[in-house]
Parts: C-alpha cells; structure tokens; sequence
C-alpha cells in the first residue's frame, strides 16, 4: 500500500497494489495496520455508505460543523474528481484546495480529515463512490458551499450534470466564512 501526502496537510492518499489475473482482480481496498501507521484511528469508522452517480454529476462541496468528520472516499466503479477544500479555523491553508481523480483502476482511497469540504464530480458514464466515515450522519450538523463559488473557481473537469436541491441552494464560500466565525465567537 503507498502511502502519499499532499501539499495542504492533513488528507492522506492510499493506493493499494492489485492482483490482477485472468479471473479479473483482487485488491485490498483498506488496511487498518497501514491506516494506524499514519495516524488514523481505524476503529473510528463507525459507518459505511455507497452512492451512485451519472456523467456530470457534482455532489458538494459538503462540510460539517462542530467536531467535524473524518471520512475515507474511495470510487469503487467509474472515475471521479474528488475536491477537498480547508476549512480548518486558524489553518495556514484555509481555503486552499486539493483535487485528485479517483478510480476504478488505481483503487486509491482518499482519508478526508475533519474541517475540510468534500465534493467530487462523475467524469464516466456512472461511478460508484464509498465512504467510511468516523461519526454517525447528523443533517443538523452539515455545511453546503456552492459548487460554482466564484471565490473557490473549483475546475469541475466535464459540463455539470444533475446535482441536488441541497446543492443547488447551497451558499457561497464567503457566507460559510462568516458562521464559521459567528460560531468561533460564540
Ligand atoms: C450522507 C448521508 C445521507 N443520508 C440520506 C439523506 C438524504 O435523504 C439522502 C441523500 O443525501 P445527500 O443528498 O446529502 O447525499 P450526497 O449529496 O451524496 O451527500 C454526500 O456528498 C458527498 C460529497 C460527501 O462528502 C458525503 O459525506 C455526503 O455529504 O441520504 C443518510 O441517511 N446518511 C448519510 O450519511
């Protein structure tokens, strides 16, 4: 399993090594020894979900409040562009981005700390997305910034397909700034 970071600290990128014969693949697709060695708590994963999205689609960019959520993506059928962005109070990289395509073909597994957005767009036909994240689903607790935020100016690689009513009414980053410091000063 290779192991890499990226310039804006925090996510983590695991690729694992398949096996690939005339049967098809195998591959591990998360190693718990290897997710501890790098500071992960592999037991925090306490849920599990899949999502299924057409050519186009964009979910995001969706955050959580309070402690926040760590969460490890991966797409286990098609291709996504997966967009992280910082929304960490007080991190030196506040509002920078990350972007990188996961797939079918590298099996990588993208770990999402808390205090970032999340969002990815379908670059195939369909993708199958998986994550695995470290507290219980609370809608009470979710954070939605624009897709097309100017401030952001996320590259969404192919013409945006159908997105949620959520994400469509989602605010700019600039409204997210200012709860975020409402709720740091209260
Ligand atoms: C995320 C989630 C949704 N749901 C329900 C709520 C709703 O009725 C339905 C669809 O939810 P959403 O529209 O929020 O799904 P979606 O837009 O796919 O939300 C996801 O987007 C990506 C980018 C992420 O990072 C995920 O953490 C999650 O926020 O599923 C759960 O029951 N549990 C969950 O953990």
């Amino acid at each position: 399993m290779r192991v890499t970071s990226f310039d804006l600290p925090g996510p983590v990128l695991f690729t694992p090594e398949p096996h690939f014969d005339a049967r098809g693949f195998f591959t591990r697709t998360f190693d718990a020894q290897v997710a501890a060695e790098h500071g992960l708590d592999p037991t925090a994963f306490i849920q599990d979900s899949q999502s299924r999205s057409s050519r186009g689609v964009v979910r995001g960019m969706h955050g959580r409040s309070g402690a926040g959520e760590g969460k490890l993506v991966r797409c286990a059928h098609g291709a996504i562009l997966d967009v992280l962005v910082d929304i960490r109070t007080g991190s030196a990289t506040f509002g920078e981005q990350v972007s990188i395509r996961l797939d079918d073909q590298t099996f990588a597994h993208l770990y999402v700390p808390p205090g970032f957005l999340h969002g990815f767009q379908v670059l195939g036909e369909v993708a199958d997305v998986c994550y695995r994240i470290d507290r219980a689903h609370d809608p009470s607790e979710d954070l939605a910034v624009r897709y097309d935020d100017p401030e952001l100016a996320i590259d969404w690689p192919v013409p945006v397909g159908t997105m949620s009513e959520r994400d469509l009414s989602a605010g700019t980053f600039a409204a997210l700034q200012i709860l975020l410091k409402t709720r740091e000063r209260d």
